[in-house]
């Protein structure tokens, strides 16, 4: 789907929080990120219909969601999207079956729900835990079935707003890898609000730096951290926590993504790294199937990576140490 956004602007009272914004969004999985306060989550609030801009345009495709000159106003239930929040809240009274059916009402004919139901916490990994209730679970848990929630309505586009957040390291980085899988899976698109630049290089087809209610630069995560547009975006993204041995993900269009050693990636998973010589030989095994070989080269501002299969050159990505 396209969402794309004509001179979008948010005030509140004489505080202007959005200038307009123009974006046109296609990418599966879009991370935005910026400092505190710099309107990320009104802007994911505009798009889910929760907050209303005070000018310009959302389509969804050709579809009008809102236009201030034309007076329209998609509702939020009628937009097809689907929020997971970091303090999501479930019915501590109600079971986990009962939580994610709730909002299911209307959307999916009564007989079909349970399917439903068990279909998305199979997604998220939590069959057998229907009939318990929240305050049973951990947290990690209950963000699972947040999630599944979010799922259940088979969406078009979630938006996550910072869901990770309250999460220990192990926990969240388990948990980027399963939603990055889900959404992979899904016929969705997400829009990953963050102020973690680690996380959004990790996870995004495509980034959005938002600098005090202005878009810095959107791109690739590979360009942005090769070619920043500002100095802002340079310095915001210079804090990524870059590579540790080993920790190399690769897709097939070249771009980069960086996760911790031991992290199963979709498309490679690093086995084992060694240095020899000037270079880093890396065992890999792709898209669950063959054993491969990195080469990895010292570069000017870091480390390259080829990646050959039967002697075909087929994944490439450059990076920083
Ligand atoms: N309902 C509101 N009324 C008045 N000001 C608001 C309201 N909501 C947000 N703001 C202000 O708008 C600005 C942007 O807030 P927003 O929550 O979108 O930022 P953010 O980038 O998501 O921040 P954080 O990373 O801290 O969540 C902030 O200065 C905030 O104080």
């Amino acid at each position: 789907m396209k969402i794309s956004l004509t001179n979008i602007e948010k005030k509140f009272g004489h505080a202007q929080v959005l200038w307009p914004i123009n974006l046109e969004l296609e990418s599966k999985f879009i991370t935005i990120l910026g400092q505190s306060g710099c309107g990320k989550t009104t802007l994911l609030k505009i798009l889910a219909g929760l907050e209303q801009p005070t000018g310009g345009e959302i389509r969804f495709d050709e579809t009008m969601i809102y236009s201030s000159k034309l007076h329209q106003n998609i509702k939020p239930n009628k937009r097809n999207i689907a929020m997971v929040f970091q303090d999501f809240a479930l019915w501590p009274h109600m079971t986990i079956f009962q939580n994610i059916a709730f909002g299911l009402k209307g959307i999916v004919p009564k007989e079909g729900i349970p399917e439903r139901v068990q279909y998305v916490m199979n997604l998220v990994k939590m069959k057998g835990y229907e009939k318990r209730k929240p305050g049973e679970l951990s947290g990690g848990q209950q963000q699972r079935v947040a999630l599944a929630r979010a799922l259940a309505t088979n969406p078009k586009l979630i938006l996550f707003d910072e869901p990770l957040s309250a999460l220990d390291a192990v926990l969240r980085e388990q948990m980027q890898a399963e939603i990055m899988q889900i959404i992979d899976e899904l016929d969705c698109q997400a829009i990953f609000v963050t102020h973690d630049q680690t996380e959004a290089m990790t996870m995004s087809d495509q980034i959005i730096v938002m600098e005090a209610g202005r878009i810095a630069q959107i791109g690739t995560p590979e360009e942005i951290y090769l070619a920043p547009a500002t100095p802002y975006v340079a310095d915001f993204i210079g804090k990524v926590n870059w590579f540790e041995k080993g920790s190399y993900i690769v897709r097939p269009e070249g771009v980069s993504r960086i996760q911790r050693p031991g992290t199963i990636a979709k498309f490679a998973t690093i086995i084992k790294s060694t240095f020899v010589g000037d270079r880093y030989l890396v065992q890999a095994e792709v898209e669950g199937k063959q054993w491969s070989f990195y080469e990895a080269q010292p570069i000017e501002h870091g480390i390259k990576l080829e990646l050959f299969i039967d002697k075909k050159q087929i994944y490439q990505l450059e990076g920083s140490h």
